[in-house]
């Protein structure tokens, strides 16, 4: 598959601030790409380069063979950016805040209708494109901002935090949306999400922290990395438990967070009616489950991503 994007010892430095520290990856043409990290981790800093917004300190960002620094409008026509915040007019109709972005990137005027119906069909705003934009929920507003993405037929699209401030049933129906786009229109999506089940979809995530990427993989891949089951328990007296199970349990990476004790084994239906038996102390809770992307990152940090997200 080709690279839609790449990005080659990409650094940022503010005043005193390492933001980001050299990083290097790809984007494969057709997919979602999830760029997933806490709070300052540099996500933020790295799209704003990769779509021309911040000049980098070094490096160079390639986007559909034009070069970020150098090509700015050959990058700026064949991108579409979703941004957090609302950037739609809302005292305007759904339909006039498309037109006004056809006019911002010299759609020909005599395309103009039929794009703006496409794109509004697609999002499924087409029965509602002559209401004000205040009348609309959050969620149609967010398809609508969507839908202005994709105008200008973009071969990538970035999503910075989609459905952020979205009740999960609206997140949901985004979702079905931007899947939609990816499979009928082979676009290449760049997100941001914080949402670990968001993450999920992604065929590819990178994840960051402190300037740095330190893994990129498939979400199925990072986690099966990972191996085996956790299992989390508590008991009558955690402290005696460790013993014992220091004494008597092999086959499993044991740590201990508040009164849980959290044992990573290779198989649990291997292991577990073993260690039931074995143990002496009586188990008050226990939970058998696969490792998930907050796993993947806790493994790789020593830090839990929803707790540094918070
Ligand atoms: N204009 C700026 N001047 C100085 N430091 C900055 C500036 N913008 C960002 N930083 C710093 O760079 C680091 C990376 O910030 P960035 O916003 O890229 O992180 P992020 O992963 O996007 O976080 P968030 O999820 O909160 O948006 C942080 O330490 C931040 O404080």
């Amino acid at each position: 598959m080709n690279s839609v994007i790449q990005v080659t010892d990409l650094v940022k430095t503010y005043k005193n601030v390492n933001a980001v520290k050299g990083i290097n990856f790809d984007v494969k043409e057709g997919e979602i790409f999830g760029f997933l990290g806490p709070n300052g981790a540099g996500k933020s800093t790295t799209i704003n380069m990769i779509c021309t917004m911040l000049p980098p300190t070094s490096g160079s960002v390639v986007i559909n063979g034009y070069d970020v620094h150098k090509q700015k409008d050959e990058v700026r026509g064949s991108i579409g950016i979703i941004f957090q915040e609302n950037t739609l007019d809302e005292k305007l109709t759904a339909n006039e805040n498309l037109r006004l972005h056809c006019r911002f990137y010299n759609v020909p005027k005599e395309k103009r209708h039929s794009r703006i119906q496409e794109v509004l069909q697609i999002v499924d705003l087409i029965d509602v494109q002559n209401k004000r934009v205040e009348e609309f929920s959050g969620g149609m507003k967010r398809r609508l901002e969507i839908a202005r993405g994709l105008l200008h037929y973009p071969k990538v699209l970035f999503l910075d935090e989609p459905t952020v401030g979205l009740d999960p049933n609206t997140r949901a129906h985004l979702w079905k949306y931007i899947l939609k786009l990816k499979e009928q229109e082979g676009i290449t999506m760049f997100l941001t999400t914080h949402y670990l089940d968001e993450a999920e979809v992604s065929d590819r995530i990178a994840i960051m922290d402190q300037g740095e990427i330190i893994a990129i993989d498939s979400p199925t891949v990072l986690k099966d990395e990972l191996g085996g089951d956790l299992i989390e328990l508590s008991t009558e007296d955690n402290d005696q438990a460790i013993e014992e199970i220091q004494e008597k349990v092999t086959g499993a990476d044991v740590t201990v967070s508040g009164d849980t004790i959290h044992l990573k084994v290779e198989s649990s239906d291997a292991f577990i009616s073993n260690f039931i038996k074995t143990l002496d102390i009586p188990i008050t809770k226990l939970n058998i489950r696969k490792p998930t992307l907050n796993d993947v990152f806790l493994a790789f940090t020593g830090r839990n991503i929803q707790t540094s997200e918070e």
